[in-house]
């Protein structure tokens, strides 16, 4: 029971992963995305060195979805390096993602020439949406920095390099985000990371303690900022710069829909947070029941393929 796709000459044996962050910082959480129905799992994003992250209660669920003020709390990126060499070695044949960033400019093209120096032979995922280290920005929301980091780093990088972009939320971003993504060779978008900087509350108070209580939010509350994100760059990118799908999957017609919207894989975090890996068998199932009742063999059969009104 799977769907297979794949992003250039990466074949994944399902469409479905996780999104970076959830169920995915130590090894033995990667083992368990291994072993389940996932195509493939992205590391928890690595910096040089590990991070403690933002003080804690800093993860909750509300009736619609999930707030995070993590902070990127990782174990660094030797850790993932090893296990991801650990991993490969078990399954050759099997592609796995590295999430990267760092928080100074510097840092980032540092991280990336130790990757690129590795023996990693996956796609590597440069966060460039992180909302929750304090004092920060989301360097996607700076154009004319992403732009300078970007030619920086494909002056050296080698390997399959994807960047994990925040949500827009207005076409002329859209425009120019994509004028600046179709001049480099990268391998994929990631859309979209978590909205960033959200406030939920109950009865009086905040739910998570850091940045007095704003924080990401995922889950079935940005399913529709998720998939119009999807397809606004499916729309503007060059066909060579696969789509991976991020945000708002609580069922197969979920996946179904950012499929439609052009992405080749979708990742799901607030409900892998929330239902275990289980929650790929069952997303996989729902999924092929829908192609099965419309007639599609395949990804390819309807992907992107979503239709406008005349
Ligand atoms: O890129 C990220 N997105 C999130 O929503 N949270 C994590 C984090 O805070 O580490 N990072």
């Amino acid at each position: 029971m799977a769907v297979p796709s794949q992003i250039h000459h990466f074949h994944f044996s399902n469409c479905l992963m996780n999104a970076s962050g959830v169920s995915c910082e130590r090894k033995e959480e990667l083992a368990a995305l291994d072993d389940s129905a996932a195509g493939t799992f992205i590391t928890k994003t690595a910096t040089l060195e590990a991070r403690e992250g933002n003080p804690q209660p800093r993860v909750e669920t509300f009736a619609l979805g999930s707030i995070n003020s993590s902070g990127l709390p990782n174990q660094g990126l030797p850790y993932y390096l090893q296990a991801l060499a650990d991993f490969q070695a078990a399954k050759p044949d099997k592609t796995y993602f590295l999430s990267v960033t760092e928080l100074e400019e510097e840092k980032i093209y540092k991280i990336l020439e130790e990757v690129e120096a590795s023996d990693f032979k996956g796609l590597v995922e440069l966060n460039l949406s992180c909302p929750n280290v304090i004092g920060k920005p989301q360097i996607a929301y700076d154009f004319e920095t992403t732009d300078r980091i970007l030619k920086r780093v494909f002056s050296f990088f080698t390997k399959s390099l994807g960047v994990k972009l925040p949500p827009f939320f207005d076409p002329s971003h859209f425009d120019q985000m994509a004028d600046i993504l179709n001049a480099y060779p990268l391998a994929y978008v990631n859309c979209i990371n978590s909205v960033g900087n959200g406030l939920v509350i109950h009865d009086e108070q905040v739910v998570i303690k850091p940045k007095q209580g704003f924080g990401g939010i995922g889950g079935e509350t940005i399913k529709e900022t998720a998939l119009a994100n999807v397809h606004a760059f499916y729309q503007r990118l060059r066909p060579e710069i696969a789509i991976i799908g991020t945000g708002g999957v609580c069922d197969g017609r979920d996946v179904f829909e950012h499929i439609l919207c052009g992405a080749s894989m979708v990742g799901v975090g607030t409900t892998l947070y929330e239902e275990g890996e289980g929650c790929f068998a069952s997303l996989t199932e729902e999924l092929e029941a829908i192609m099965k009742e419309k007639g599609y063999q395949s990804i390819e059969d309807f992907r992107g393929k979503l239709k406008y009104m005349d």
